[in-house]
């Protein structure tokens, strides 16, 4: 990388793309973090913006599939920033129809004579005008399966055998296809504050189009907007939150009055989201690992106007050890986990997570379990979820859970939507990215068995 001083927004997007790419890449940040932080520190404005989103995602969402159009075209070593450029021009090329190839091109050699010197810029053009010439090669090409899937669709090998293994070609392939579409901004409806009806017509006033989900009634889909910047969401009105993310608090569905334990509950999505179906009665103890994120919580619950909830920071591999015993009428936990799921959202997962990061993961989750039923009531429900698609994860740790704890029943998953019913299996829900267009999501939900049963 040249020794010249970066500036994330100088008015270029695809100069600005680049410099959140190769932040991603270098420092493992989130991508849909980084592009929602300079949108707003440098107040980047709608026309820009969209191709901004579009150059970071895309470019990410088809890095491997990108790298293996490029790889007979590059000789010897470059720079990683000349790679990341090379890869996002591509994408323009190859994916985006309303740029014409030669602009694509004379950007790139622009921003490699800004960023470097006149003979990487003649490299990148020469590299990009072969591409022009001879065209891409084909992944017909690539003999193996699974392999050609992982390159076509751009997700790591091991992850496309896992998940092959676990649901089968044709399923997998329509996840990671699903994968690499953009998702929409998708709105929960404060329904303490205002009907569903109320929102879209305040969200129409300020410009901004949104429809009802057919799936969850208090979900809106955002079709134009952002819905972070309107009054509705400074008023309390909505909280952003996927769809499938909005399956734990129905399926707990406490009722008002209730006493209930969200044990892993920052940022607050799933805490804010039981509140408003207590309809603000009752109580709600939100915890969780980190003392700093139940900032978050607090935020959240002062914006929407909630008053039933309290935070704490409590590791809930001890919790038993801190809360009352056979206190709580209901208790979610909805569990750190793989992220699996929503990839669609944070597409550097894809090139981030490692398979043995998925190892640990079911000690912790049961760890959390095993004290959540110390904690709940005889006769109390507890949901266990966790936004990832990974057998061994989701139903191995219900399995393992089930064996441990006699006790637990696991039931019939009420109150889903009815796309969503027939899709539980043994009174588990894995939702997949292309069932109902969400993030991937795992649901479970238990009964302690009460003294007479
Ligand atoms: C999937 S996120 C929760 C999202 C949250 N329920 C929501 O809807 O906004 C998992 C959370 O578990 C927390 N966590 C991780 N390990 C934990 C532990 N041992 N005890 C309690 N919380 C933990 C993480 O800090 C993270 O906030």
């Amino acid at each position: 990388m040249s020794k010249k001083k970066q500036v994330i927004w100088d008015g270029n997007v695809r100069d600005a793309a680049l410099t959140i790419l190769l932040t991603v890449d270098k420092s493992q940040a989130y991508s849909n973090l980084l592009l929602h932080q300079t949108i707003e520190k440098y107040k980047i404005d709608a026309k820009d913006r969209g191709l901004l989103t579009e150059l970071t995602y895309g470019t990410l969402q088809h890095k491997l599939t990108l790298d293996y159009y490029l790889e007979p075209f590059i000789r010897g070593k470059v720079d990683i920033w000349v790679r990341w450029l090379l890869r996002m021009s591509l994408y323009q090329m190859q994916y985006l129809t309303r740029i014409p190839a030669h602009a694509a091109v004379n950007e790139a050699v622009e921003i490699a004579k800004r960023r470097g010197h006149k003979g990487i810029a003649s490299m990148v053009n020469g590299i990009l005008r072969s591409i022009l010439r001879e065209g891409v090669r084909s992944t017909d090409l690539i003999e193996d399966a699974n392999e050609r899937l992982a390159i076509e669709t751009s997700h790591p090998q091991w992850l496309v055998d896992r998940w092959v293994e676990s649901y089968g070609y044709d399923k997998t392939r329509e996840m990671l296809l699903e994968n690499n579409i953009a998702p929409l901004q998708t709105v929960r409806v404060n329904t303490t504050k205002a009907t569903v009806e109320q929102v879209l017509t305040t969200l129409e006033r300020e410009g901004v189009k949104a429809r009802r989900s057919e799936y969850i009634p208090e979900c809106l889909h955002l079709e134009s907007g952002q819905a972070a910047r309107t009054g509705a969401f400074r008023n309390g009105l909505i909280t952003i939150q996927d769809e499938s993310s909005m399956l734990p608090a129905k399926v707990l569905n406490p009722q008002p009055g209730m006493k209930v334990l969200d044990m892993c509950a920052a940022p607050g999505g799933k805490t804010t989201h039981l509140a408003e179906v207590m309809k603000n009665e009752g109580s709600i103890l939100a915890t969780d690992l980190h003392p700093k994120k139940l900032d978050l919580i607090e935020e959240n619950v002062a914006r929407l106007g909630l008053n039933i909830i309290e935070t704490a920071p409590l590791d809930g591999r001890k919790a038993a050890g801190f809360l009352q015993k056979e206190g709580y009428d209901a208790i979610l936990v909805d569990a750190p986990c793989s992220g699996l799921g929503v990839m669609r959202r944070k597409p550097d997962i894809k090139y981030t997570k490692r398979e043995e990061d998925l190892e640990s993961l079911q000690t912790i989750q049961l760890s959390i379990l095993n004290n959540a039923v110390q904690l709940l009531k005889q006769d109390g429900r507890l949901v266990y979820s966790t936004c990832t698609v990974d057998r061994s994860e989701n139903e191995g740790t219900v399995q393992a859970f089930l064996k441990e704890h006699p006790e637990m029943n696991l039931v019939p998953i009420e109150n889903l939507p009815t796309q969503l019913e027939a899709k539980q299996q043994d009174g588990m829900l894995q939702v997949f990215p292309q069932d109902i267009g969400s993030d991937g999501f795992f649901v479970a939900a238990f009964v302690k068995k009460g003294a007479s049963n």
